[in-house]
């Protein structure tokens, strides 16, 4: 299930022990629970979102700890106090392979997971990290290929005093993560869908591919998004002319030079501007 850029195509098989150039064992498999791993990576985060319909994504304050990392799995939520990492050391005695760690901790910019946790999160399968919260070691983790999203880069170390919840949902900036939703995540952002909706969405979003395939081809042939889309109907904008003069009383005036469309509404006009 651990993907990223340099790793096209994950290995075959449940899970399939590979060795990365750190030579740390890798879980690598071909689907989760069913669900296509390399075919989910291609479509990416931001189809699945579109095709499902649903609220599934979470804030964009999560970003991969390194370039390139991205991950499918299901998800294994965790909670955590504050500046307390105890209860990942527990959720890796609990997680499956496949399994991403989805972990509330509060939003707290401390170090709550690194090379060390990784290393072993690779060797037990897991597919990813996920967790509003700091990581550190990004470095090695680029290095071991260990996907981690985190709201915070931080090097401060976390305490050990509350051994927190494991499967029971979490709530992360909003959105609710339940045990065994699928989790996709890739730089563009970060989908987390309801175990239910999964065979549907992904149909969907096949078909949002196919369509999308056959406008680019067009569009390379030199059509335009306005007539494959028909949003020419929406309204025509005021285009100025690209040799008009500008007011020239303020900078950054923008040329007038047309007259305002008649579906545009005259609210917000500036006074004394030439009509
Ligand atoms: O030690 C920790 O708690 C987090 C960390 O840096 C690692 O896992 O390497
Ligand atoms: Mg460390």
């Amino acid at each position: 299930m651990t993907a990223s850029s340099s790793t096209a195509a994950p290995a075959a098989g449940t899970p399939d022990p590979a060795s990365t150039p750190a030579g740390v064992p890798v879980a690598a498999a071909s689907d989760v629970a069913g669900v296509p791993v390399s075919e989910v990576l291609a479509m990416g985060s931001a189809t699945l979102y579109e095709a499902s319909g649903l609220g599934c994504d979470l804030d964009p304050a999560f970003r991969p700890a390194w370039a390139g990392a991205r991950l499918v799995g299901r998800a294994l939520p965790v909670q955590a106090a504050a500046g307390d990492n105890l209860p990942l050391h527990w959720a890796l005695e609990e997680a499956r392979p496949g399994d991403v760690l989805v972990v509330d901790a509060g939003g707290s910019p401390f170090g709550y997971w690194g090379e060390v946790l990784a290393v072993a999160a690779l060797r037990r399968g897991v597919a990813g990290l996920v967790i509003d919260g700091g990581v550190r070691d990004t470095d090695r983790m680029r290095a071991l290929e260990f996907p981690a999203f985190s709201t915070h880069v931080a090097i401060r170390g976390t305490g050990k005093r509350w051994p927190g919840t494991i499967g029971s949902p979490v709530v992360l900036r909003g959105r609710v993560v339940h045990r065994g939703d699928l989790v996709v995540a890739d730089e563009d952002g970060i989908v987390v869908l309801p175990a239910a909706s999964v065979s549907r969405v992904l149909e969907a979003a096949r078909q949002r591919v196919a369509k999308e395939e056959a406008f680019m081809r067009r569009l390379r042939e030199g059509e335009l998004t306005l007539d494959l889309y028909g949003f020419r109907e929406l309204g025509r904008p005021v285009v100025a002319e690209p040799d008009a003069p500008t007011t020239g009383d303020r900078p950054g005036d923008a040329p007038v030079t047309a007259g305002r469309p008649g579906n545009v509404p005259a609210t917000g006009e500036r006074t004394g501007e030439a009509p």
